[in-house]
């Protein structure tokens, strides 16, 4: 499936990805054409295995493409780049540092002054809730606090593009849920591109503009499913008849696609 909006900033061309496990290749991704405009904020959901890694870590740059390309800004992406901030679900943080630390790291290395910087690692701080642990060490917090701080590492050099893998998945509901309010926040302010995957149905439809859902064996595109909710996206939405609507089409889009059900009995 092709999808043309006017000013791709990310672009997938009729992306091929195989992989080589003991002599045998597998095709995790196949014929994958997507293009994301600036400042678009899109989801992909999809069966375990469809391919979603693959396809953010081929726009991350850290995959060789079998054929095919990812453009980002028309640009061939050859290797990861500033330009692009990448959030795993298990970020690695470094153990050495301080809270504050982890958070500034990026901003020395983009040669940030230091006054500049302790103001805007106290921004992100706050917004991530870690001001109180600003000193602590990543090992002195918790799982989800330690992927808050990743969070605000990522959002603290302030790059275009934002590609995200579940994110929040580590993260208790609640806090899940505000990190999503803060995050589509930011968005709305300062309208970076976002490729966010995750596998909450309903986290995909409150964050997005348009979803997309992938099938398996080979990983593809499956559906787009456009989001018309205004933004600001609130609570009150979250409990709306069209939201609803909304979950129901991206649920059925992902598990009641051929072949679902019956590799999970
Ligand atoms: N580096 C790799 N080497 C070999 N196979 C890989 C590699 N990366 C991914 N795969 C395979 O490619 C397929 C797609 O994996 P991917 O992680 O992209 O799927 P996913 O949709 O993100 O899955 P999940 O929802 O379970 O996280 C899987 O079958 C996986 O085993």
């Amino acid at each position: 499936m092709t999808t043309t909006t006017s000013k791709a900033m990310i672009r997938f061309e009729d992306l091929r990805q195989e992989f080589t496990l003991t002599g045998n290749t597998f095709t995790a991704l196949d014929g994958v054409s997507l293009d994301i405009a600036d400042g678009e904020f899109v989801t992909v959901v999809g069966p375990s295995g469809c391919g979603k890694s693959t396809m953010l870590n081929a726009a991350a740059g850290l995959l060789d493409p079998t054929s095919g390309r990812v453009m980002v800004d028309d640009r061939e992406v050859d290797g990861p780049s500033t330009r692009t901030g990448v959030i795993f679900q298990q970020y690695a943080l470094f153990p050495w540092l301080t809270v504050r630390k982890n958070v500034e790291f990026g901003l020395e290395l983009k040669k940030v002054p230091a006054k500049e910087r302790r103001v805007i690692v106290d921004h992100y701080l706050e917004l991530v809730g870690l001001t109180r642990f600003a000193e602590a060490l990543p090992k002195e917090l918790s799982g989800g606090m330690k992927q808050r701080c990743a969070i605000a590492r990522a959002y603290a050099v302030n790059p275009e593009i934002l590609l995200m893998d579940e994110p929040f998945g580590a993260l208790d509901a609640l806090t899940r849920v505000h990190m999503q309010e803060q995050l589509l926040k930011t968005w709305t302010q300062e309208r970076r591109t976002v490729m966010f995957v995750t596998h909450d149905v309903d986290e995909s439809v409150f964050l997005a503009s348009r979803v997309i859902v992938m099938a398996a064996r080979p990983g593809r595109i499956f559906k787009e499913i456009k989001i018309d909710l205004p933004y600001p996206r609130t609570e009150e939405m979250r409990l709306s008849d069209e939201f609803a609507r909304l979950r129901t089409q991206v649920w059925e889009a992902v598990y009641h696609q051929p072949g679902v059900a019956e590799a999970h009995q």
